[in-house]
């Protein structure tokens, strides 16, 4: 083949759009690497987010781009993706075998964060990435009971003469979690005091296998615990559930200005509850309001990164231990997590590299 040809290739791959975030693959700087012989075209793509439920269609494109050239006779398209480390956003450390750490927060307790973390989490895993769930919710943690674990205990193994907790595997994902680590009976007034050492070492003393993405179950509210956390925890970028009465928005607009303040990047605001389609009739109605998310989006410069129903599957099968995803990846409600997935590694991998991040600096008001 010509090496105009293979110009005239490069420069239609260039142009097709990805569909998750709009921008053109020579906008996101995705160079294709092509198999030239005679009039058959191999082209590989290595995107920098997990992109299962779009890989058809992005080759699809790709193809139909390319197939119109001169001196090509057949396309192969081949989509793959390697998931950039972008490091924490502050001076906690790099966590071993994590490449990215997301935190998923609320300003109020209640509003479906442990839900929507471990469907995101699970959303991951279906795209295509290695996933691992933390949860830090010590007074209340979840994550056990919805991926159907229990109390289980970690297995703790030796790593270069050091204690590591062995995180539990569930539904393809690698979790730990503090429900593994206290029991029911453990006093409430103990837990306090115990948080911030805890969770460090639940990060630090974890054998985390090769996990893209730690999505990071924050405990509710915007107080001195997560303030902590937040700078402890060397966290590439947050994510906001909400739900759209004017109550929880002015809670979730705390939530972005704490991590504004330790610097951590909001990666989107995730809008739980947003419709309820009655499961008689199908008449959707926005009980709590709408548009609330996209608003606190707007006002403080981040984006919508989907908006969830309120529907009864998500509560029966979450709280029944085989969450959302993990019961149907395919359900209309899982693909809604996943295209939120993917838009949340895609707005990762564009990221201007956080790595080394900057030096903490609590910006006081
Ligand atoms: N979109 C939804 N539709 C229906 N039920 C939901 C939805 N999201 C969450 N729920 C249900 O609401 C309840 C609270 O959810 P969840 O525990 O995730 O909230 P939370 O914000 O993490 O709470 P807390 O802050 O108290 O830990 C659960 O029973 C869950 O199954």
């Amino acid at each position: 083949m010509s090496e105009k040809a293979q110009t005239n290739i490069e420069n239609a791959v260039k142009t097709v759009k990805d569909p998750t975030t709009g921008l053109s693959l020579g906008e996101l700087g995705v160079t294709p690497e092509l198999h030239l012989d005679a009039g058959e075209a191999e082209i590989s793509l290595t995107l920098g987010y997990p992109a299962e439920g779009v890989a058809e269609e992005l080759a699809g494109a790709v193809n139909e781009a390319v197939s119109s050239i001169d001196d090509v006779d057949s396309v192969a398209v081949n989509i793959d993706w390697a998931i950039p480390a972008r490091g924490g956003a502050n001076t906690g450390g790099e966590i071993p075998g994590v490449k990215n750490i997301i935190a998923v927060a609320s300003g109020k307790g209640g509003v479906g964060k442990s839900t929507t973390a471990v469907n995101l989490a699970l959303a991951l895993a279906a795209e295509g990435a290695r996933v691992g769930i933390l949860d830090a919710d010590i007074y209340g943690p979840s994550q056990p009971k919805m991926l159907g674990v229990g109390q289980r205990r970690p297995e703790v193994v030796e790593v270069d003469g050091k204690q590591m907790m062995v995180p539990i595997e569930a539904h393809g994902i690698q979790s730990i979690s503090m429900g593994y680590l206290v029991t029911e009976q453990t006093p409430m007034v103990w837990r306090g005091p115990m948080v911030s050492g805890a969770l460090q070492q639940l990060l630090t003393q974890t054998r985390w296998d090769n996990v893209d993405y730690l999505i990071v179950d924050m405990p509710p509210g915007t107080g001195d615990i997560q303030l902590t956390l937040s700078q402890k925890v060397p966290v590439t970028g947050a994510v906001i559930v909400t739900t759209p009465q004017d109550i929880a928005l002015l809670d979730a607009q705390k939530g972005i200005e704490m991590f504004r303040k330790v610097k951590v990047p909001v990666l989107g605001v995730v809008e739980n509850m947003a419709v309820h389609v009655c499961s008689n009739c199908g008449h959707e109605e926005h009980i709590f309001g709408a548009g609330g998310g996209e608003r606190i989006a707007r006002d403080y410069d981040t984006r919508l990164l989907g908006s969830l129903p309120l529907d009864l599957s998500i509560r029966e099968t979450t709280d029944s231990g085989t969450p959302t995803v993990a019961d149907d990846a395919d359900s209309a409600i899982s693909q809604r997590y996943r295209a939120i997935a993917r838009t949340l590694g895609a707005t990762l991998w564009q990221q201007s590299g956080v790595s080394g991040g900057p030096e903490i600096a609590v910006v006081e008001d």
